[in-house]
This record gives structure tokens, C-alpha cells and sequence, in this order.
């Protein structure tokens, strides 16, 4: 990178692994926030000005008034995420400055977390452990019913959103061989052909299947998409999974659909707000099993997600066309 005589400053906020941060080092002055903790909005605000560079993660919004803070240098935002729902990409580009995002890096990780949430709702896992834990094995274990669940093979699967992680998520699905696959979303998509899965409406989608699972990208329109109706549209004993953005669901409204059984199950990824604090309800509730934005989350992934982010914010700072721009 010979062309870049003083040192950019590149601000990262969050930690990040070391041995890519050290290519990132090789060109530019960097800083990195969250030894201490989570990176909140206000510490990466504060830490902001005057960087040429940022790296950010989806609990990092990007407007206006951030960019007004960052100064009229930034021109580079990497976000290590497929999800650009945290950045206010019309603004960017009127503004000149080059967002790259991570694409298809995460789509097989998302698509296992997606499996493993509803495999784990659907089983009982949590509450199964807990009865391990707490000696109700012992106690209880009296009918051949005890702490049942929800068998996949068989059942209606339905998929909000059939992109690039629902379509990996229907793949991995069809070996446990689902009576159907269903989809809905803006349109009929050709490759739903692989996986053999029917475009169907969305109501017709949560009154039909047993497993409702939500990968579809979140923005204005489709915001708390999972509201009272939708739940009182599904299944009794359907199991909800969603493991695209907290902003689709209604959070009250799920709680009251858990709550009174009105559907059987969630399994939730992502929630509002990131961090959820611990005293939440939701956490309160048997039936539903909450990670912490962990779909990503494998060594594997996030090394590739870090290591493209270095990439199109090395790309950007050059004045190289991105790897992965948005
Ligand atoms: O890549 C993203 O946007 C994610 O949220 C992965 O979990």
C-alpha cells in the first residue's frame, strides 16, 4: 500500500482478532474500543472524530449525525455484518464516503445457528437440562410423554424471507425431509426450486406451517412484521425462530403469545435491545431460548467476516474498488 504516505486513522469498535488487526496495522494508526466491555453508541461517538476509517459491527448506527461527528475526512465504513440495516446507506453516498459490507461470509453460520435454535426449541433442550439439573428427572419422569416435543420430518417449514440464509437454511433443512417447505416474501424467487419450496402469502405462510422462521432483511416497512395478529395467526404449538434483526418482532407481543401459549415456542438470535438486559421477561419464560447475536459465531466465520472487513477498508482507503461494497 505504497500510496498511503501518512497513516490513515482507522477506528474499530470492537475487538477484534489480533493477527488481522496486525495487516490492518501494517498501513494505518488504529483504535480499537471494547477492551473493557460491549462498545456502546456513546464510547464509539466520543472515540469518532476525525477518523478516516471505521469498522463497526450492527449495534453501531451510522446517520447523519454520525457522520456530522466522524468530519468530512471519513471515507472508508467497513460493517462486519450481511445485515446494513444500522447504516444510512443513501446518506453515505451522498456524502461520498464507501460502505463494504460482509455478504455471503456468514450464510452457512446463520444457517446452522437457524437449525440448532429451532432443533433446540423444538426438543426442549433448555428445559430439558434444567430437569436434569434440578433432580426433576427423577421426580417426574412417570409418562412416556414427559417433556415431549416437536418432531421435524413431517412438519411444515416456512421461511420469511427465502435470500441467500433462508435458502441455505431450507437446504440444510430438506435432509430431515419436512412434509413441505414454504416461503413468502416480495416476490417468486426461480432458485426456490432447489429446495422444492412453495411461494405462498404470509398469513397463508404463519397458518400453514409449524416451524415459522425469520431471515429476511429488516427496514422501515417490515418493522415488528411479528406483531399480535401475526402470532394469532399461527399454530398453537408452532415453534417461532428468528434470527435476523429484534426491530421484525413486536417484543410485547411475543411475550404475550409465549405466555398464553398462543404459540408454542421461540428461539430468538437477535433482540431490541442489544444487548437484552438480563432482567428482561422474555428471559423469564420457559419457552423461549434467547443467544446473544451469536449466528455468526463460529471461529471459522467470524475470522472471514474480520478479515474482509480489513479488506474493503483497505480497498476503500487506496482508492481501490471494494471486495465487498454495498
Ligand atoms: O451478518 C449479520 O448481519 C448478522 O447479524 C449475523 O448474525
Amino acid at each position: 500500500m505504497s500510496n498511503l504516505n501518512i497513516k490513515p486513522k482507522v477506528l474499530v469498535s470492537h475487538q477484534w482478532p489480533p493477527e488481522i488487526l496486525l495487516r490492518l496495522k501494517e498501513h494505518c494508526q488504529v483504535k480499537v474500543l471494547g477492551s473493557d466491555s460491549f462498545t456502546t453508541q456513546e464510547e464509539f461517538l466520543k472515540a469518532l472524530p476525525g477518523a478516516d476509517a471505521v469498522i463497526i459491527i450492527p449495534s453501531i448506527t451510522i446517520d447523519n449525525k454520525v457522520l456530522d461527528i466522524a468530519g468530512p475526512q471519513l471515507k472508508v465504513i467497513a460493517t462486519a455484518s450481511a445485515g446494513l440495516g444500522h447504516i444510512d446507506l443513501n446518506e453515505c453516498r451522498r456524502r461520498g464516503i464507501k460502505v463494504g459490507y460482509v455478504a455471503d461470509t456468514v450464510t452457512k453460520a446463520v444457517a446452522e445457528m437457524t437449525i440448532s435454535l429451532m432443533l433446540a426449541m423444538a426438543r426442549r433442550l433448555d428445559e430439558a437440562m434444567q430437569s436434569v439439573k434440578t433432580g426433576a428427572w427423577g421426580t417426574e419422569w412417570g409418562s412416556a410423554l414427559w417433556m415431549c416435543g416437536k418432531q421435524v420430518s413431517g412438519s411444515v417449514i416456512g421461511i420469511v424471507g427465502l435470500g441467500r440464509i433462508g435458502l441455505a437454511t431450507a437446504k440444510r433443512l430438506s435432509a430431515f425431509e419436512p412434509s413441505r417447505i414454504l416461503y413468502c416474501g416480495n416476490s417468486v424467487k426461480p432458485e426456490a426450486a432447489k429446495v422444492k419450496a412453495d411461494f405462498v402469502s404470509f398469513n397463508e405462510l404463519l397458518e400453514t406451517s409449524d416451524f415459522v422462521i425469520a431471515t429476511c432483511s429488516v427496514h422501515a416497512r417490515n418493522q415488528k412484521l411479528f406483531n399480535a395478529e401475526a402470532f394469532a395467526r399461527m399454530k398453537k404449538d408452532s415453534v417461532f425462530i428468528n434470527v435476523t434483526r429484534g426491530a421484525l418482532v413486536d417484543q410485547d407481543a411475543l411475550y404475550d403469545a409465549l405466555s398464553t401459549h398462543k404459540i408454542g415456542a421461540a428461539g430468538l438470535d437477535v433482540t431490541t435491545p442489544e444487548p437484552l438486559p438480563a432482567d428482561h421477561k422474555l428471559l423469564t419464560l420457559k419457552n423461549c431460548l434467547i443467544t446473544p447475536h451469536l449466528a455468526s459465531g463460529t471461529i471459522e466465520t467470524r475470522m472471514a467476516m474480520c478479515s474482509l472487513a480489513v479488506d474493503n477498508i483497505l480497498a476503500g482507503l487506496t482508492d481501490k474498488p471494494l471486495p465487498c461494497p454495498c
